[in-house]
């Protein structure tokens, strides 16, 4: 990997296990999710989601994240943070001594309301109401707390959103103690230029720094969008392995971008994210081929193409010395 200054490194939150897999039909049982992670860590993902302590009657994919936790190891540096968007996950957080696993949380609220009463059976205000006091309990606790606004450009019943609204959450959540908030394009349907206006407003209140980009992938943006975030200085970037999942609650919401596909655009541009990704494009075709379903990643099946091509030239010269 190229060496680079810190200021071109770029924080990678790796979503697949959480963002991915609550999306997905087949429901993997807990150790499936442990095995799923440890591949991602082994291939240098530092950041990875480990779950949600939401309703399993919501989201039935997320049931057992506590157990998932309790098998992932820290001691490479490693984080694993889990949503938990109200007190009664906070408790089973701790009832569970998920703290032993995990020191970071997230909370999510959205910038549209149709969206949010679809995602968490509240208005916004009551979403941030709800929020708060697992905020300030969890940083009472030591633990760091990412922030989420969802629905950051478009909402699939509202249309589009103002990026004012945008900037007012991310203020809220970072003044509330969020040491980050991922702005999310849920549904995907941001280019750079609405994108770009929506971040310009919000860091008129909130530093780039403190700014991460989760772009869904659904028509096809979502590199743009995230790569337009990094130009522009923001340093932390989401993205789903083999571009898994989307929202259960954000009808035709495809994917995060495909951390393969985000990754390898990075690299190529001269900055660092310390994944390995050969390595991971072959964690890629794993959980793709364990959910039966094709990568939605492009770079990732192009890599082990070319992975399989230079293994075959390599024999091939192998056996010419012989
Ligand atoms: C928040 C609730 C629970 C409210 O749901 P509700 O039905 O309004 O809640 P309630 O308080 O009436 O409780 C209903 C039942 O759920 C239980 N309950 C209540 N809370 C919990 C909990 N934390 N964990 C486990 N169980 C819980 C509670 O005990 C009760 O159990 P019952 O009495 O029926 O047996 C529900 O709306 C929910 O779980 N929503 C989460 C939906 C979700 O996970 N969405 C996906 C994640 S967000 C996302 O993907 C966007 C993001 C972050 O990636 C960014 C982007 O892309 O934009």
């Amino acid at each position: 990997m190229a060496t680079v200054s810190d200021d071109r490194f770029v924080r990678i939150l790796e979503a697949g296990p959480r963002d991915g897999l609550q999306n997905e039909k087949t429901i993997l049982p807990v150790a499936e999710r442990v095995d799923f992670i440890r591949r991602l860590a082994n291939a240098g993902f530092k950041r990875i989601e480990g779950g949600a302590f939401v309703s399993p009657k919501w989201v039935p994919q997320m049931a057992g994240t506590a157990e998932v936790l309790s098998h992932l190891d820290q001691s490479h540096g490693n984080r694993y943070p889990v949503l938990t968007p109200n007190s009664k996950a906070l408790e089973l957080f701790f009832f569970t001594g998920s703290q032993k696993y995990t020191d970071e949380i997230a909370v999510f609220t959205a910038a549209s309301e149709s969206f949010n009463k679809a995602n968490l059976n509240c208005t916004i205000a009551d979403s941030v109401t709800m929020l708060t006091p697992v905020v300030e309990q969890a940083l009472a606790k030591s633990l760091r707390v990412r922030g989420y606004v969802s629905t950051v450009v478009g909402c699939p019943f509202e249309g589009a959103v103002a990026p004012e609204r945008v900037r007012e959450l991310a203020k809220i959540l970072i003044d509330l103690g969020c040491y980050e908030v991922s702005l999310g394009d849920t549904i995907g349907v941001g280019n750079p230029v609405t994108f770009g206006r929506m971040l310009n407003e919000v860091a008129k209140d909130v530093p780039l720094s403190k700014l991460g980009v989760h772009c869904h992938d659904t028509y096809g943006a979502g590199v743009a969008n995230s790569l337009f975030a990094v130009e522009a200085g923001v340093r932390a970037v989401d993205c789903a392995i083999a571009g898994l999942g989307g929202c259960p609650y954000a009808p035709g919401a495809k994917g995060n971008v495909a951390s393969e596909d985000i990754i390898y655009a990075l690299h190529n541009m001269g900055y660092a994210t310390g994944v390995d990704l050969d390595a991971a494009a072959q964690v890629g075709k794993w959980i793709s081929d364990r959910l039966g379903r094709p990568s939605a990643s492009r770079a990732g099946p192009a890599l082990i193409a070319k992975q399989a091509r230079d293994a075959a030239l390599a024999e091939k010269a192998e056996k010419a010395k012989l």
